[in-house]
């Protein structure tokens, strides 16, 4: 009975110590926390987070237990290992700092005031999206190779600057024309700005992904890779099976029908309206992704 009233003596005098500046510190660390967490959560960061963890219990229980060469052991990798972290997970610390800086304010459902878009710009950018599901539903169909990049926040002038500056509306007939096979601007992707046809024949970035299925070829990496260094959202079409894809995020769905194609690109590139923005969620169709 002693020992309980020490001990709840002891955490009243502790909880008396607690101030409004410690709660707001344990607060924001633990939101830095939660935010890190669902940026790492569907990369191939997210392993090595439990690695992470893994290492640090093995580290503090080698301290407590003074296994001095186990200590020592893990302290030399940990001097190595923060730089080799760096250096392997560069794309996905990318992302998530480009991530972070592509947030604002009034996102934040605080601040929230719904769209900011205005209407000519939406309806642009709603034709712009209804053209390139026709096109894609259309050389789906001829199983013609297509790579198309919607630029959004995320701003794509190196990879712009590889291929040829077009700078016209986009039309089904356009992308007949720039995707026909042994034109000059065939290969290579075109990149998309505020719902016009920006450049074509682009080199994009391939995924460095060593998970995605070996059955994919470069365009497909290509698609991918662009999509893990910006918030582009890209539309492919297989050469090879008329499959229509689309990489978001780091993340391939493939075997897309035209009308979800719509919807998808709709959630992505139109500003929802306050409520509806709550209730999204990305591909909000169920994910169908095949690597
Ligand atoms: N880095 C790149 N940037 C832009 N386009 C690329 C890139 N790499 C490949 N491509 C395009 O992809 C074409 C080659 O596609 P490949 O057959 O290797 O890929 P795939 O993913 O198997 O596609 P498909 O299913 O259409 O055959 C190239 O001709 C070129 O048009």
């Amino acid at each position: 009975m002693q020992a309980i009233t020490t001990f709840f003596d002891s955490l009243v005098s502790v909880i008396k110590t607690i101030t409004v500046m410690d709660v707001l510190d344990v607060a924001i660390v633990s939101y830095i926390v939660y935010v890190a967490f669902i940026l790492v959560r569907e990369t191939r960061a997210a392993q090595l987070l439990k690695g992470v963890i893994i290492f640090l219990v093995a580290y503090v229980l080698a301290s407590q237990l003074g296994l001095e060469s186990l200590k020592f052991l893990l302290n030399a990798i940990l001097q190595f290992g923060v730089v080799t972290l760096v250096v392997v997970f560069q794309p996905e610390i990318r992302r998530a700092l480009e991530k972070v800086g592509r947030t604002k304010l009034r996102s934040l459902r605080f601040f929230s005031s719904g769209s900011t878009v205005d209407d000519a710009t939406r309806r642009k950018v709603e034709k712009a999206i209804v053209v390139v599901c026709d096109a894609a539903d259309i050389l789906s169909g001829k199983k013609t190779g297509a790579l198309i990049v919607i630029e959004r926040k995320t701003k794509l002038g190196d990879i712009i600057s590889t291929g040829t500056v077009v700078d016209a509306e986009p039309s089904v007939e356009l992308f007949g024309n720039l995707f026909f096979v042994n034109t000059p601007l065939h290969d290579g992707a075109v990149v998309m700005r505020d719902g016009r046809v920006c450049a074509a024949g682009c080199f994009l970035p391939l995924s460095q992904n060593f998970e995605i299925s070996k059955e994919l070829g470069t365009r497909h990496r290509a698609a991918l890779g662009v999509s893990e260094n910006s918030d582009a959202v890209v539309v492919v079409v297989s050469e090879e099976t008329g499959l229509i894809s689309v990489a978001c995020d780091g993340h391939l769905h493939r075997g897309i029908e035209r009308d979800y194609l719509q919807r998808l690109l709709s959630n992505e590139l139109l500003p929802q309206a306050p409520a509806a923005e709550q209730k999204k969620r990305r591909f909000p169709f169920g994910r169908r992704e095949h690597r």
